[in-house]
């Protein structure tokens, strides 16, 4: 059983203006010293980008994201995935959560790629002995072989993939959160992604999924979440809400 809530949940993240940063605002810090280093500080600004975002999920609910470039809809994400905490609103959340978005989180090149398989299961929660149990499923999906007992520095982009797809989709979620539907690989993988996928959507008791692609959303989500400006718009069923989001965007 899984559910979330959240009321009020806003996220300020730090960011430099251009003037800050520029060229010229770091030549002339230097030449006078520390006396510019106020101004220096005060460049730094705060985006809000969530705002007051309130709404529950509950079993059954497969929830799209849709909103422009910046919306928030990935900062909800990580929200949801726990990598950020709120600063201001209550965030509850049951259930094991599984996060495709930042696949390779906990991964280190310099370990082999069986050492690999065990830290990212347990960054997604998985003690020792559950991590062990997922080895042999790893290995008949990702198919990288010999290469598993090798360094991941020595993986192609596509093999690194590979991995990290075939742990993260090798243990079964409460919570199921996907920022686009992902093509990995070749092809051939590509297809046997796909279908790995679509098992673990339909095991899940909550998905999200974030995309720019209204078949997407249309195809695997039963309610939708429309983000603007770190603002929830409208939450309802997908028709209406991509409507009211492609009327908006018209505008
Ligand atoms: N690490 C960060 N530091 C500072 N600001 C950030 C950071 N990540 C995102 N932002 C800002 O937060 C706001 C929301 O960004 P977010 O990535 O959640 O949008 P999005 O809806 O996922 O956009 P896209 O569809 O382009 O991926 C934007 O204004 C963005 O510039």
């Amino acid at each position: 059983m899984a559910h979330i809530v959240l009321d009020k949940a806003s996220v300020e993240l730090a960011v430099y203006n251009s003037r800050g940063r520029a060229l010229k605002s770091e030549i002339l810090r230097r030449t006078v010293g520390g006396g510019l280093q106020n101004d220096r500080d005060s460049s730094i600004q705060v985006v809000k980008a969530l705002n007051e975002v309130s709404f529950v999920a509950h079993n059954g609910d497969r929830i799209g994201l849709v909103g422009g470039n910046g919306a928030g809809k990935t900062t909800l994400l990580r929200v949801l995935s726990r990598v950020y905490p709120p600063t201001s609103g209550l965030v509850s959340i049951d259930g094991r959560i599984s996060s495709l978005i930042d696949l390779s989180m906990g991964m280190d090149g310099d370990a082999t790629g069986y050492d690999n398989i065990e830290m990212r299961s347990i960054m997604l929660g998985l003690n020792h002995k559950q991590a062990q149990a997922i080895v042999p499923d790893v290995e008949e999906f990702s198919q990288l072989g010999e290469f598993l007992s090798l360094p991941i520095r020595t993986y192609s982009s596509g093999m690194m993939l590979r991995l990290a797809f075939a742990v993260s989709t090798a243990v079964h979620p409460d919570i199921l959160i996907l920022d686009e539907v992902i093509g990995v690989g070749d092809a051939a993988f590509a297809e046997r992604a796909e279908q790995r996928l679509h098992g673990m959507i339909q095991k899940a008791s909550i998905m999200f999924l974030a995309s720019h692609d209204n078949a997407s959303i249309k195809r695997f989500c039963n309610r939708t979440l429309w983000m603007k400006g770190g603002t929830l718009m409208m939450d309802g069923a997908p028709d209406e809400v991509l409507a009211a989001y492609a009327a908006d965007e018209r505008v």
